[in-house]
């Protein structure tokens, strides 16, 4: 089939690549021409592990291109949006990407035969009639009749993209047009196929309405999981219990699931702060208020600064403390550090007269891109970071930091002390470095 994907981003170039190595002929389309000449050339414009190698492959196979022009999207049988949604001021999604994009692709869509335009990004329910109508104003075109708009959100994790997209837990059609889900039944019919997934079990169709529901709805369920945990975790700490041991026993029961249930700083990141926050508006105007939800992003805001009261018991007084904090991503494996807790906990950290000192494997630019007024020392190497140091926070757990020479920081620190906000480092190692070492929840 003819594919084209709108956005080169985090989203756009997984899809984009994956599709391309299904065997569909590929456009990628970014208005970004830094990240469409990347493509060009075979590179990734994001670091997603595989992903440059998919897309050098798929380049020199000749079935993924990218243009920052619309120009090509005419002789696409589907065209995928995956602009970005971030939060507008009122806590909803800010559809002007996806407005944007929707009008661009009815000023170039094919007039002599039928288009499938797909939802990727995650929008808010009625987003689909609104995207509708947006490329019938721009085309002349009338929908059903010369094209259709579908919902087809995306699950995949930062890190894990390529094996979520190739092997995901479901594919979440939302269509009532036929030709539409006949379309997308076809587009995914090669991954399906190579990966065994069989029809209809994890290939879900519904109503786009519902479609767009379910992303928002899954997002926030596991917000909701994480925070829970993250509050036993502190009740843990209350009452002399061992959380991981909780966490694990609770997890042993098959209903409830041992994934996301790891104990952190909280969760954060591109996607479930700017999901959380459009769901409870969106229930809060329909006069519906999900107070569960609302109650997750209180109890997260409230782990974050669980973790800055930790270091402050220990240090007394934050002023003219330096800190040394070890991850500026929101999970490792990614170089994204959009709405990262390490923001938040970095400028309180400032806020309150500390000297703090920053290390990523990956996310360092994206962090400072984000965060360039705030005044930290950036360090190449993780050690550095604990150069007169009065603590070492691990706020990321990149596989790397078991690797760092723990000995020689300790040697280096004003105060040799590490919080491990994820609770993976290995403590006796780290108390035969001389190292103190404090967990969450244990
Ligand atoms: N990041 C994730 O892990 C993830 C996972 C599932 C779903 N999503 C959703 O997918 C969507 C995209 O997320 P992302 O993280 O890939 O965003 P991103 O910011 O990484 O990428 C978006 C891209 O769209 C481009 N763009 C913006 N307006 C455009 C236009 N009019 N025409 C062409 N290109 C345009 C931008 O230049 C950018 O490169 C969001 O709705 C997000 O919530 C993200
Ligand atoms: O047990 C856990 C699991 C996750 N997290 C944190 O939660 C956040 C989100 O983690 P994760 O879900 O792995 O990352 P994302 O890449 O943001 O993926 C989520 O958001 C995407 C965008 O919508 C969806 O596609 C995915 O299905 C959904 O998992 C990160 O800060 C994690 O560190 C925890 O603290 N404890």
């Amino acid at each position: 089939m003819k594919v084209a994907v709108i956005g080169a981003g985090y989203v756009g170039s997984v899809t984009g690549a994956a599709l391309a190595d299904a065997g569909h002929e590929t456009l990628i389309v970014d208005i970004d021409t830094a990240k469409t000449d990347l493509i060009h050339a075979g590179r990734s414009p994001i670091f997603e592990p595989g992903l440059e190698e998919l897309i050098e492959r798929t380049v020199r196979k000749g079935t993924l291109a990218a243009s920052a022009s619309f120009d090509g999207i005419g002789e696409a049988e589907v065209v995928m949006i995956a602009v970005g949604t971030p939060t507008g001021p009122s806590g909803q999604a800010d559809l002007s990407y996806v407005k944007a994009a929707a009008a661009a692709i009815g000023r170039h869509m094919s007039r002599q035969s039928f288009t499938v335009v797909v939802n990727k990004s995650t929008v808010p329910v009625g987003t689909a009639d609104a995207v509708a109508a947006i490329i019938e104003a721009a085309s002349g075109l009338r929908e059903n009749e010369h094209f259709a708009v579908a919902s087809n959100p995306e699950f995949l994790r930062e890190g894990y993209a390529l094996e979520d997209v190739y092997f995901p837990d479901r594919i979440v059609v939302g269509a009532s047009n036929p030709a539409a889900k006949a379309a997308l039944r076809e587009l995914y019919r090669p991954l399906l196929e190579r990966t065994g997934t069989r029809l209809p079990g994890e290939y879900f169709e519904t109503d786009a309405k519902s479609a767009e529901l379910i992303k928002y709805a899954s997002n926030a369920f596991l917000s909701v999981k994480i925070s829970y945990v993250n509050e036993i975790a502190r009740l843990c700490e209350a009452l002399g219990a061992n959380a991981l041991d909780v966490a694990k026993g609770m997890g042993l029961d098959s209903r409830i699931g041992a994934k996301f249930l790891q104990i952190s700083s909280g969760w954060s990141g591109s996607c479930f702060p700017k999901d959380t926050a459009e769901l409870l508006a969106t229930s809060r105007k329909y006069g519906s208020e999900l107070s569960l939800v609302s109650a997750a992003i209180q109890s997260n805001e409230a782990m974050h600064d669980f973790c800055l009261d930790k270091l402050r018991r220990k240090l007394k007084s934050m002023n003219g403390k330096r800190i040394g904090i070890l991850g500026l991503t929101f999970k490792p494996n990614t170089d994204d550090a959009r709405q990262t807790q390490a923001s938040y906990i970095v400028a309180r950290l400032i806020e309150l007269g500390a000297d703090v000192a920053v290390h990523d494997p990956k996310g360092a630019e994206s962090f400072k891109r984000l965060n360039g007024h705030l005044p930290v020392r950036y360090c190449s190497r993780g050690e550095e970071v604990a150069g007169r140091a009065d603590a070492v926070v691990l706020l990321t757990h990149w596989d790397e930091y078991h690797l760092l020479n723990w000995e020689e920081m300790a040697g280096t620190m004003r105060r040799p002390y590490v919080l491990d906000t994820r609770n993976v480092l290995n403590r006796e190692r780290l108390f035969a470095c001389g190292m103190e070492y404090e967990g969450l929840g244990v």
